[in-house]
């Protein structure tokens, strides 16, 4: 331990990327302290973000035997009436599992936990105020700041935990309603909007975009938009909601432009914050941004005051778990003098709504504006076996490929497992492959991996001269030449 300090390293929350900073440093052997404000460890990811919407999504799927339907029929059921206390029970189950893991991992790799808010007396002290005002003060070497972030709650947005709710809220229904209009199109609300209306719930969703999901491929969306539409989700795109009045006990959100929508249950989710505003950043000599969000090194996750790193929501772009963890073993790497290479180009994006959405790479409309020459190749789903033998009626994997160089440029996927398949394609594309590989390798089959190479073949039949006199889809130019030797 370093004699002028309690800590070597001191984090602040213990979300995904506190955690990571904490056993990485600990694993560098060490004296670490995590201090968290609420009375579990896990942060938002584990309380009220990514584990229990996806566990909510996992027990609707199963409840309501949605993979099954394309067999069955639409109206097919496992259980017929679903109440609040069935999606309860299983989160319950999922949560406590996650925390004593946690616990576990924190207590093997001897990492202190101290319960109470954390602020700044200067940059190396940290003052710790438990329950009852109880505080006491702690000294860092370095100090990793990983609070994340909390819903943007605007002033003019009623909110009232019965009529009006944040998305903290969802995890805790009492019951579920029959309607449910969702301010907000970004992912929290999309995934919760296509979760609800699996359930059969009447669901509005509200943007002032013209478009949801600006940053996935256009097609991917259109197809995703047109699957919601055909089972009734309502879309009022374009409208910026002005206020919310409860009408005959229900919420009315009304739009700009005098629209009015009403439902049983109102959810706004209109972004998030950085959760700094306990911190008492000033007397580190930090500030944050209008959104409570601090700036960093892109590299070393480093504040300005070099000591003093940053990590997850609370810098913003792009807050997911995922990127989260990453970006705490990084600081701490770091932080205790040990040099790792940056995180590579290509991160993926998993949405996981119904059906699931996920992204890696460039879009179709990244690759139009940068002017790069580019082939698509598109595999259905319900072309593969694995497809066929679950029933799946929809969804599709797209590749984009440079014309030039034959480079994989991205991967679009929406449909069942999307998240899982992803990978295939992240690989590919951060170690600068080609599509080719998916022609030449072998996949498991029955399975929807094989979509990639179908994709590809797509791809390369639009790129291949053809016997029959017609020119190819694409000029034999751009082949590369071991590829046009092979076609001769
Ligand atoms: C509904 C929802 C669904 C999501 N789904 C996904 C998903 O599917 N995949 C994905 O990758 N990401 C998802 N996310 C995003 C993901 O949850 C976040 O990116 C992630 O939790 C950020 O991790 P973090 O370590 O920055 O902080 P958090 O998980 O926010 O944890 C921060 C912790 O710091 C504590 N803290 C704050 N201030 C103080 C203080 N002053 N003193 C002490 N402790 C403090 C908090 O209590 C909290 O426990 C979702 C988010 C939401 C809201
Ligand atoms: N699966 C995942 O990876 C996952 C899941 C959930 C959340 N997250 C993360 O959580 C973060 C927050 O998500 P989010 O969906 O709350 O925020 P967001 O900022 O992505 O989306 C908010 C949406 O609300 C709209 N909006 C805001 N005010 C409005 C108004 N007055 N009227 C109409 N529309 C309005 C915006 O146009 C925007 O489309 C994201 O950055 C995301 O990365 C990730």
């Amino acid at each position: 331990m370093n004699k002028a300090y309690a800590y070597d390293l001191i984090v602040i929350g213990s979300g995904p990327s506190g955690r990571r900073a904490a056993v990485q440093a600990s694993k560098f052997g060490k004296a670490v302290l995590v201090i968290e404000r609420h009375q579990k460890i896990g942060g938002v990811s584990v309380h009220t973000g990514t584990i229990p919407s996806k566990t909510l999504r996992e027990t609707v799927l199963n409840l309501t035997g949605w993979r099954e339907r394309g067999i069955y029929g639409f109206s097919y059921r496992v259980k017929h009436h679903i109440d609040a206390q069935d999606l309860g029970r299983r989160l319950d189950k999922t949560l406590s599992d996650k925390i004593d893991v946690l616990e576990h991992q924190f207590s093997r790799n001897g990492i202190d936990v101290a319960y109470g808010v954390a602020r700044f007396v200067d940059p190396h002290t940290i003052e710790i105020v438990g329950e009852q005002g109880r505080s006491r003060q702690v000294s860092g070497k370095a100090i990793v700041i990983a609070v994340g972030s909390v819903p943007h709650r605007p002033d003019h947005i009623p909110f009232d935990g019965k009529y009006v709710i944040d998305s903290d809220a969802m995890v805790c229904l009492e019951h579920i309603p029959r309607s449910l209009v969702v301010i907000g199109g970004g992912v929290i609300g999309i995934e919760y909007a296509t979760i609800f209306s699996a359930l059969d719930v009447r669901v509005t969703i509200v943007d002032q975009r013209d478009q949801i999901l600006d940053f996935v491929d256009r097609e991917i969306v259109q197809d995703f938009v047109q699957q919601l539409r055909d089972r009734g989700v309502n879309f009022r795109l374009g409208c910026t909601l002005e206020s919310i009045v409860i009408e005959d006990d229900q919420p009315v959100a009304l739009l700009e432009g005098g629209r009015r929508v009403r439902g049983e249950l109102l959810l706004y989710t209109g972004g998030r914050q950085g959760a700094t505003a306990d911190l008492n950043l000033a007397a580190a000599g930090l500030s944050a941004d209008g959104r409570g969000r601090l700036k960093v090194d892109a590299n070393s996750f480093q504040t300005e005051v070099p000591h003093i790193y940053a990590t997850g929501d609370v810098i913003g772009f792009p807050a997911l778990a995922s990127t989260s963890m990453e970006q705490g073993r990084i600081a701490a790497c770091h932080a205790c003098g040990y040099a790792v290479p940056p995180a590579p180009a290509f991160f993926p994006y998993g949405i996981y709504s119904v059906p699931e959405i996920s992204t890696v790479g460039l879009t179709e409309e990244d690759v139009q504006k940068k002017k790069m020459p580019y082939e698509t190749g598109i595999a259905r789903f319900r072309e593969t076996s694995r497809g066929q033998i679950m029933g799946e009626t929809a969804g599709f994997l797209k590749i984009i490929v440079c014309l030039e160089t034959h480079r994989l440029l991205g991967v679009h996927i929406v449909g069942e497992a999307a998240t899982e398949l992803i990978h295939i394609g992240q690989a590919v594309l951060n170690f600068g492959g080609s599509f080719e590989y998916f022609i030449e390798a072998t996949f498991n089959y029955p399975t929807f991996a094989e979509a990639y190479k179908i994709a590809a073949l797509d791809v390369w039949n639009r790129m291949t001269p053809r016997q029959d006199g017609e020119p190819p889809a694409v000029a034999p130019e751009t082949l590369a030449p071991e590829r046009a030797a092979k076609t001769d």
